[in-house]
């Protein structure tokens, strides 16, 4: 199903475990810091709304989206949190870096989910044009990182 078809902020809360003793960390990329603020805002807000504590939520900013993986990967080694949240935006531009960028960082997320007992939850938008990621940001088709906090709360409690 494509995000089309889907919006991406509705959650049901009774299908979701209570998240008052988790820890979350952040990591947000600065790049297109409009869309970016307004996938964190979107998921701190989804994190408060389930019961997570807000001194339990920790945000580090970096500087692109290729640098989520290493953020997450330091946060994971110093903050003792039970899941982490690496937001991102890349927007198509002239050249084939999106690719590139795009590649490594989904590639580097998921082998931090390998390498690591704590799970990297994939907050990053990967869109054509702006307008297609202030539509994911809290546009007509909701907010990516309600739809990622979410999902980090739910692996979070995996197991538990
Ligand atoms: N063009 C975008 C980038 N590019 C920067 C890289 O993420 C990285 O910071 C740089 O290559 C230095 O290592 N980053 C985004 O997050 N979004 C973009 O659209
Ligand atoms: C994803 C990017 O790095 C890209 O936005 C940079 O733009 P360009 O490909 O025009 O250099």
């Amino acid at each position: 199903m494509a995000t089309e078809n889907k919006n991406l902020s509705h959650y049901d809360k009774a299908t979701i475990p209570n998240a008052k003793n988790f820890r979350f960390g952040i990591v947000v990329s600065e790049w297109n810091s409009n869309i970016t603020h307004n996938l964190f805002k979107g998921a701190k807000e989804a994190l408060l709304d389930c019961g997570a504590i807000e001194k339990n939520i920790i945000k580090w900013d970096v500087p692109g989206s290729f640098e989520l993986v290493f953020g997450a990967k330091k946060m994971i080694e110093n903050q003792n949190v039970d899941a982490v949240i690496a937001i991102g935006s890349v927007i198509q531009g002239e050249t084939k870096h999106f690719d590139f960028v795009c590649s490594a960082t989904a590639q580097g997320i998921k082998d931090l989910n390998v390498q690591h007992n704590t799970p990297v939850i994939f907050c990053v938008l990967t869109d054509n044009t702006m307008q297609q990621a202030i539509e994911r940001s809290g546009g007509k088709h909701g907010n990516k990182g309600t739809e990622a906090a979410i999902a980090a709360i739910k692996m979070a409690a995996l197991g538990k």
